[in-house]
């Protein structure tokens, strides 16, 4: 009873025991579980004996504030790479994060992402393409499958400067045929990781639950032959080892052709007259950016996909105003679009991809948040799931309702925090838009009429949200007739 969080509204069972939660984010419901909490107790709730959840725009803001952040918490010391080194996402020194930020953020600006555009256009172009493809040959197509391989090429060729093509092969488990038939010399072992590293992304999700909730197993996987454990450890060194060789390519790509090298997001690293940080901190931010960078945008694109499909007069009203931009469109123009730009809004806000569990340390001193004192020590957090539904900000607030982004009030925008945010928002938001405001222009454009397809048996509960950090629709599928 004398626990400083003894006075925070929640279940008599937090005060002592963070098993229930821990039921429900091995189910991967910890997110709708902690709402129903507000529900029931307020905007301030006591999750587990040190966990706390803000679900009101001041709270959001004191957790993830710009000046004098807190820290991220324990909790991400399981994002570590696989080589043990820092990486902008996972780091919770506040220093060392804001050093990683400045040396990272100028090649992924707003302005910046401009040169690159183009390469999302072209796999942007050939996503569609395949969808189209896919439904006359099946009667529908997964747009799930198709937007994972179009944000992991455009994300690839971004950070190694060598996209997966897995929109030209199309299926994952053939990949390896092509590579060897594009680059004979590349030997087989290249081969086989490339595709293994598609296959651990896929499985990012599932994996991050049991790191995140298991994590002192983890550490000692290789001594306990569990394959939950085993294969979630493997995955992480995979994908370490495949970031370092393909960063290490990159690199004697520079050393051979230093006047002219294909840019990527990690370029101006590389140049011995800038300011840098030792190798083995950019392979692990590459790592970061592939890992945070392709179901997050996938997800986003196929919630709003099924989203817009789903109700005729928002899907006619998007495939009018994309029909009448010129043929040669450029982002710039997308984002002068006000329908385009509020439906994405509204995905983002109904379908965020990373809507829950975003906790931050209370540093020593201790805070006071929403007139609540935090001992230092405590895990606060907030979760975009709540903010994005508190019915006083946005009324009726599970009906997907583009609209309401006309005239947005300053709590809907204070609210809107799919991204996270502070200083650890996300450094990908602009890049993410981009890809989502193409993808969607170009898919609405060549098929206006798009429907969800009821083929397989496929309905409304194959999306219902399965949260663990990442949200990913329950089986994993979105067919759409894109005809
Ligand atoms: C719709 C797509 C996306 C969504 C919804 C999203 C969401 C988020 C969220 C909520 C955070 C905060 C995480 C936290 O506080 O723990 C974050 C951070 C981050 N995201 Fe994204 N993200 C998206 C796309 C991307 C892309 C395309 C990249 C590629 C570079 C990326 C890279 C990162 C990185 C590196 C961080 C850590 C930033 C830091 O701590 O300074 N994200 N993202």
């Amino acid at each position: 009873l004398r626990n400083p969080l003894s006075h925070v509204p929640g279940p008599w069972y937090s005060k002592w025991t963070s098993m229930v939660l821990m039921y429900h984010w091995l189910r991967g419901r910890r997110a709708s579980y902690v709402n129903c909490l507000h529900e029931t107790h307020g905007k301030v709730v006591r999750i587990s004996p040190s966990e706390v959840d803000f679900a009101s725009i001041s709270g959001a803001k004191r957790v993830h504030a710009f000046v004098r952040p807190f820290p991220k918490a324990r909790m991400y010391d399981t994002f570590r790479s696989a080589n043990g080194a820092v990486n902008v996402f996972g780091t919770r020194d506040v220093d060392v994060h804001a050093r990683h930020r400045r040396l990272l953020s100028s090649a992924i600006s707003e302005a910046s992402l401009k040169n690159v555009e183009h390469i999302v256009h072209q796999r942007a172009e050939l996503a569609v393409e395949k969808i189209g493809l896919e439904t006359k040959q099946g009667g529908a197509a997964d747009v799930m499958k198709w937007w994972l391989y179009f944000s992991t090429d455009v994300i690839g060729e971004l950070t190694f400067g060598d996209s997966f093509r897995m929109l030209e092969q199309g299926k994952v488990r053939t990949i390896s045929i092509y590579w060897n038939t594009l680059w004979p010399s590349s030997g087989m072992s290249l081969i086989h990781r490339k595709n293994q590293y598609v296959h651990d992304l896929q499985n990012l999700a599932q994996r991050v639950r049991i790191r995140i909730a298991f994590p002192n197993i983890i550490k000692l996987a290789s001594y306990i032959p569990l394959p939950l454990f085993t294969e979630a450890y493997a995955s992480v060194q995979r994908m370490g080892s495949y970031a370092e060789q393909s960063i290490h390519r990159y690199e004697n790509i520079i050393a051979a052709q230093p006047n002219n090298p294909k840019p990527t997001l990690f370029t101006k690293l590389f140049n011995v007259n800038e300011e840098t940080m030792p190798k083995a901190n950019i392979v692990a931010n590459a790592q970061a950016y592939i890992t945070a960078g392709s179901d997050t945008t996938a997800h986003t694109l196929t919630y709003l996909v099924w989203a817009v499909c789903r109700e005729p007069s928002i899907r006619a009203r998007l495939a009018k105003e994309v029909a009448d931009l010129p043929d040669r469109y450029q982002d710039e123009d997308l984002k002068a679009l006000p329908f385009l730009n509020q439906v994405i809004q509204e995905t983002l806000r109904l379908y965020a991809a990373a809507p829950a569990h975003l906790p931050r340390e209370v540093p020593p001193a201790g805070s006071e948040i929403d007139g609540y004192w935090m001992p230092g020590g405590t895990d606060v957090q907030t979760q975009a799931y709540s903010m994005h539904r508190d019915p006083i900000v946005y009324p009726a607030p599970e009906q997907f309702n583009p609209s309401r982004w006309e005239a947005p009030s300053k709590d809907m925008k204070d609210a809107w925090m799919p991204f996270g945010g502070g200083a650890r928002v996300c450094i990908g938001l602009h890049l993410a838009l981009m890809e989502l405001r193409i993808a969607t222009t170009k898919l609405f454009r060549m098929h206006p009429n798009a429907r969800v397809s009821t083929l397989r048996g496929f309905c409304d509960d194959d999306m219902e949200q399965v949260i663990y950090f990442l949200m990913y629709p329950k089986n994993k599928r979105c067919l759409i007739q894109a005809s």
